[in-house]
């Protein structure tokens, strides 16, 4: 049921992709403020279930965006709605400057919160005229990350964003998302449950395509037999 602090609600979003039949009918709510965690094994469906929200791949069903039904809508027309993306891949312009970056990630007729971006990140404004590719896999994921920052979004997407980081890298990382998830709704693919368990409030969890659980992530990771059958994993305490 859809509630009046839900800012997003997923209703049989199906996707094919090749001959594979990848959401089967994927259906969950996000509520308003916070991180959403979206979580599951390796291939079950996390980057499809954002590229689908996104329209960066065919798809059916029905996507309400504060009720709004967008999932009819090109990808530009999401995004000009207020949902940023950062992908997992770190999608920076690797020959161009950190400041060539943000300038590219500008959305016409702003606001652009440079100041909120230098303030997270002041290792960016240092680096302004660093071409992205030299920078490290952390500062790359952070100017990644800045992107999507820099314009006014009601919902972020954003996947994987401590892969591959050192794990101080992941400390700053989490001090920053903290940060930003008191200004946006955040729905995070994330396979750190350290991570997941400081930053996320609700858990949805899908495995072959479809959703298998959804509810309080506290719960969720107090739980070993439901990690271990839902996420192949057991928790550290
Ligand atoms: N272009 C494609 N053509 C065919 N199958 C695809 C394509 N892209 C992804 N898939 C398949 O869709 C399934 C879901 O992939 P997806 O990347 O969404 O999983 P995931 O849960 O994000 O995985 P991971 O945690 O490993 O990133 C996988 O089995 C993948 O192999």
């Amino acid at each position: 049921m859809t509630t009046p602090d839900t800012i997003l609600s997923v209703s049989g979003l199906d996707v094919h992709l090749g001959e594979s039949h990848v959401l089967q009918g994927v259906s969950f709510e996000v509520r308003s403020g916070g991180v959403t965690a979206l979580l599951g094994r390796n291939g079950v469906g996390k980057t499809t279930t954002l590229r689908g929200l996104l329209g960066l791949v065919q798809r059916r069903g029905e996507i309400l965006l504060e009720g709004r039904d967008i999932s009819r809508l090109h990808t530009h027309e999401v995004v000009r709605l207020g949902v940023g993306y950062v992908p997992e891949n770190r999608d920076v312009f690797a020959g161009l400057t950190v400041q060539e970056n943000l300038r590219l990630a500008e959305r016409p007729g702003g606001p652009h919160h440079y100041d909120l971006v230098y303030e997270l990140f002041p290792r960016l404004r240092e680096r302004l005229r660093q071409r992205a590719g030299t920078m490290s896999g952390g500062e790359q994921q952070m100017l990644a990350l800045a992107r999507a920052l820099l314009n006014d979004n009601r919902l972020l997407l954003i996947d994987e964003p401590s892969q591959g980081l050192a794990p101080h890298l992941v400390t700053h990382l989490a001090d920053a998302l903290t940060r930003v998830a008191t200004l946006v709704t955040v729905v995070l693919v994330e396979q750190n449950l350290n991570l997941v368990r400081r930053l996320a409030r609700d858990a949805v969890i899908l495995d072959q395509g479809r959703v298998v659980w959804t509810g309080d992530v506290g719960r969720l990771l107090n739980d070993d037999e439901r990690t271990r059958d839902y996420l192949g994993v057991g928790v550290a305490r």
